[in-house]
């Protein structure tokens, strides 16, 4: 009876330690999950939080050495565009170039490489001539050398002066990338309507960088253009040609949208966002051109206006300021028609502008449609001419440059 006893004893004695045990290790197993799953769910917090970070300030140190390098450049532009001599010279395609293009050239990509060393560059200029004419050279040295921001810390961000007359040489030939499809590619035109900045008119500092082909920052310096975003939009700059009044950089990052600012505010200035003007009524929209019958068939522009019930006469404009000027809202229709078979558009003519003008409510394409195809190389070699407008109405517009195409 008490051997029974204790037997039964023993029993429930080595079921209760077997239960202990069992619970014991379901605990741990709870314990452990636990520790997992709160690991798992921070670490996916700290993911999601720096996916944020990234996105808020993805291309925030790209824009901002764009937008300071375009204002340092348009420093030195701005001396030139005020003295009469402007030293020019006729490059091999006859199209003229001055101290001013090949300066600004010099302190934008010196800023770039400051920052960004492994980035390629295509740029509009090249250093082969000023290898022969010194005193061109010189000239241009004596400029780059003596143009500087106010601000030191932002100058110093720009990398600070350049060493002398043969680096800014070796410096301007490091824009002579062929472009592509592939990597981080910046496209330079330190003067964007050489023959405006001569005439005296519209002139722009542009800046793009491009990756993997896709326009991701765009920057466009008007040393010329009102500050007043809602000025009425106008080529005419007056006869007096002071700064007083003018000066504005437009700038944009893809998905974070686009905006303008002063051109003398130094530093980072928060900028105005900016957006196109919806079309109401077609009769009330105005369109630009270039100013150059050579680079863009005037002919053509007015017929489509025309058709698209367009009342008022073009405003003639150089250089970018056109893809700034829309992008505002001050003008509406940016047309660029196809003059030859055979020019192919440059991607520093347009970089800029594109990603502007789509970041503030346009679409810009080719006379097809298209969109612009910044992947083929320097030039816009799959494009012809550029249609830039509201997105609402671009369809409209392309339809009827088909038409008056069709028609020729
Ligand atoms: N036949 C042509 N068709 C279209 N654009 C041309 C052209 N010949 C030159 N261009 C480009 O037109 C640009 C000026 O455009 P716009 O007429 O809108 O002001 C020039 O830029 P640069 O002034 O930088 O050389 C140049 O690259
Ligand atoms: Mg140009
Ligand atoms: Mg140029
Ligand atoms: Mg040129």
């Amino acid at each position: 009876m008490t051997v029974d006893k204790n037997i039964n004893q023993q029993k429930k004695t080595s079921s209760h330690i077997f239960y202990s045990k069992i619970l014991f290790l379901f605990s741990l197993i709870v314990l452990i999950l636990a520790i997992f799953s709160s690991r798992i769910i921070s670490s996916f917090r700290v993911a999601t939080i720096s996916t944020q970070m990234m996105a808020s300030s993805q291309y925030a140190k790209e824009l901002e050495v764009a937008q300071l390098a375009v204002q340092r450049a348009a420093r030195l532009t701005k001396r030139v565009f005020h003295e009469k001599a402007k030293g020019t010279v006729s490059k091999d395609d006859k199209s003229p170039v001055t101290i001013g293009d090949f300066g600004a050239q010099a302190l934008i990509i010196s800023a770039l490489k400051a920052n960004f060393p492994s980035d390629e560059i295509v740029a509009e200029e090249e250093a082969a001539q000023l290898r022969e004419d010194t005193p061109l050279r010189d000239q241009i040295w004596e400029l780059v050398k003596s143009t500087k921001l106010d601000d030191e810390a932002a100058e110093q961000l720009l990398g600070g002066a350049i060493k002398d007359a043969d680096a800014m040489l070796e410096i301007i030939d490091q824009g002579n990338s062929q472009g592509g499809a592939k990597g981080r590619i910046w496209a330079i035109d330190p003067i964007d309507g050489t023959k405006g900045f001569l005439r005296g008119g519209q002139y722009a500092v542009c800046l793009a960088l491009m990756v993997d082909g896709d326009v991701k920052v765009g920057v466009l310096g008007c040393p010329n253009l009102p500050v007043d975003d809602a000025a009425p939009l106008t080529a005419d700059i007056g006869t007096n040609a002071t700064d007083e009044g003018r000066g504005v950089i437009f700038s944009a990052v893809q998905g974070q949208g686009a905006t303008s600012r002063p051109l003398g505010t130094a530093g980072l200035a928060e900028g105005k966002p900016i957006a196109m003007k919806p079309i109401t009524e077609m009769s009330n929209a105005s369109f630009c051109e270039s100013v150059e019958a050579g680079h863009s068939d005037q002919g053509v522009a007015g017929q489509i206006a025309q058709k698209l019930g367009i009342t008022k006469p073009s405003v003639r404009m150089d250089s970018q300021a056109k893809y700034g000027s829309i992008a505002r809202g001050a003008g509406d229709i940016y047309l660029r028609l196809p003059v030859s078979k055979s020019y192919q558009e440059k991607i520093w003519d347009h970089a800029a502008g594109d990603l502007i003008v789509r970041e503030a409510g346009g679409q810009v394409t080719d006379v097809n449609g298209n969109r612009l195809d910044f992947s083929v190389g320097r030039t816009l070699a799959k494009n012809k001419g550029v249609i830039a407008a509201p997105a609402t109405v671009h369809d409209q517009v392309i339809k009827v440059v088909q038409e008056v195409l069709g028609q020729q």
